[in-house]
């Protein structure tokens, strides 16, 4: 039976968490009230008038593609990826990037005000002077014909194969493609996520801007020997001819039926296990599995603002909770007088004490620990600190936490943030125990997405 079809032309009212537009039709279906659809237009912008299609307009809501701008947002410009209708990777390439700095401005000022927090204390969000091929890691899903890609939007079992990526590092581009050519030519299968069946499940390929150092890693359902060996053997050969950056070729073997980049065993092909990367001048060593910073010149810039705003002194006692590798730690650690990390990550930590002793750092102190408990143990053995900064994962601090700063009372706290929302719902935990919002500096370290980052400095009155 045919579906019940009806088209529409409204306007888009706002955006919803993902960056679509959102729009509301009234329906006239005959009886006494008309019926509500609300509509989620992906790729559309505030105020723009839209034409589109709605299959079975009976349900409250649907996800639907615009069938045609009639009124156009005036920043509103020509997405410059071949794939940006169909991939997930950025979703505001129609946008300009004036306009996206001013909505992540607007954003935060908005989260904040909703907690009763001044919008004023925030600045501009800081974009990139250039803002494409700004990552210096990308992980592609290999699709069943041996295509590297990223998910579709809305669907994530779905891999759209990629010709190029406009956000990914240049280098990094041309290499993932040299991995395509390499399973075309050897008729190499990617892993079906249904039958769990296939060899080839994701490529990981990381680069140092500073070092220039690159990484591949290939994560795979079989070991590199045996009936590999002569695939594998020509992988290496063309990489390593091509691409003499490449210091860390790696076979991964993931077996999991779980989606992830994890490896069971590693099989360095070629070079090391580790690549190098540097920061304001501090060297670290990155595995495949070590999180840094993704946007490294814009990360940079966090670094610089948190000192900036912290004003750190030889005098200060300092608590890095969210540590990770050291990225703050380290820049930090050589101006105040010691210093405590805390990160649940072992690995990460182990990675922190070893980036401290190769940039011969010596006042620092890392414990692996959730943060609810790590703060804690380090309070009793560290000592209070004057100055603590935070840089938590999306889900944010929490109340627990933020309430445990808020009695250990140090002067000056600095919160990195790589989501507003919990970050206005964090900093409100402080307000109890005297500590006033000072300054809020948003920072764009993802162009082309709905993510924004920020610094800011709250201190005790
Ligand atoms: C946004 S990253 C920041 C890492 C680091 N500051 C950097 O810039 O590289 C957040 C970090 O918090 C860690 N993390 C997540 N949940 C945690 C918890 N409950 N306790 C301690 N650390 C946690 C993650 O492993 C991750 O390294």
């Amino acid at each position: 039976m045919a579906a019940n079809v009806e088209t529409y032309i409204t306007k888009i009212e706002e955006l919803d968490k993902k960056g679509s537009g959102k729009a509301i039709v009234w329906r006239d279906t005959g009886e006494v009230n008309p019926k509500k659809l609300k509509l989620n237009i992906p790729q559309t912008l505030v105020g723009e008038t839209v034409k589109v299609t709605v299959e079975n307009p009976e349900r409250k809501w649907a996800i639907v593609a615009a069938d045609e701008i009639i009124e156009e947002h005036p920043e509103r410009v020509e997405p410059p990826c071949p794939h940006f209708d169909r991939c997930g990777g950025c979703v505001w390439q129609h946008w300009s990037y004036t306009g996206q700095l001013e909505e992540k401005t607007n954003h935060v000022k908005k989260v904040i005000a909703q907690e009763g927090f001044d919008p004023s204390l925030v600045a501009h969000a800081i974009g990139m002077n250039e803002e494409w091929h700004y990552r210096n890691k990308m992980e592609f899903t290999f699709s069943k014909d041996g295509s590297l890609g990223l998910h579709e939007q809305g669907n994530f079992r779905k891999v759209i194969p990629l010709e190029t990526c406009l956000i990914a590092g240049n280098d990094m581009v041309d290499a993932t493609m040299e991995v395509v050519k390499w399973t075309k030519e050897h008729c190499l299968q990617g892993y079906d996520k249904d039958t769990h069946e296939g060899l080839l499940r994701h490529l990981m390929v990381r680069q140092s801007f500073t070092t220039g150092e690159m990484m591949l890693g290939i994560f795979a359902t079989e070991s590199p020997s045996g009936p590999l060996t002569t695939a594998v053997e020509d992988l290496v050969s063309r990489i390593t001819t091509m691409y003499p950056q490449v210091k860390s070729l790696l076979w991964l073997e993931n077996r999991d039926w779980a989606d992830r980049t994890q490896s069971e065993n590693t099989h360095v092909l070629a070079g090391r296990d580790f690549i190098y990367d540097e920061m304001l001048g501090y060297r670290y060593r990155l595995w495949f599995d070590t999180f840094f910073q993704t946007n490294p010149i814009q990360a940079q810039k966090l670094v610089e603002l948190a000192l900036e705003m912290a004003q750190p002194t030889k005098d200060d006692k300092m608590i890095d909770l969210f540590c990770g590798v050291g990225t703050f730690s380290l820049p930090f650690a050589d101006k105040v007088g010691s210093l405590a990390g805390i990160e649940i990550v072992e690995a990460s930590i182990e990675s922190a004490k070893r980036n401290a002793k190769d940039n011969d750092v010596t006042n620092t102190y890392f414990l692996a620990k959730d943060a609810r408990r790590g703060i804690d143990e380090v309070l009793e053995t560290f000592g209070i600190p004057n100055l603590l900064l935070l840089d938590p994962p999306r889900s944010g601090a929490g109340g627990k936490v933020m309430r445990r700063i808020g009695r250990a009372q140090p002067d000056k706290i600095v919160y990195v943030s790589c989501n507003p929302d919990t970050f206005a719902t964090d900093i409100k935990e402080l307000e109890p125990f005297g500590y006033k919002l000072k300054q809020v500096q948003p920072v764009d370290l993802f162009p082309h997405t709905i993510h924004v980052e920020l610094v800011a400095l709250m201190s005790r009155e």
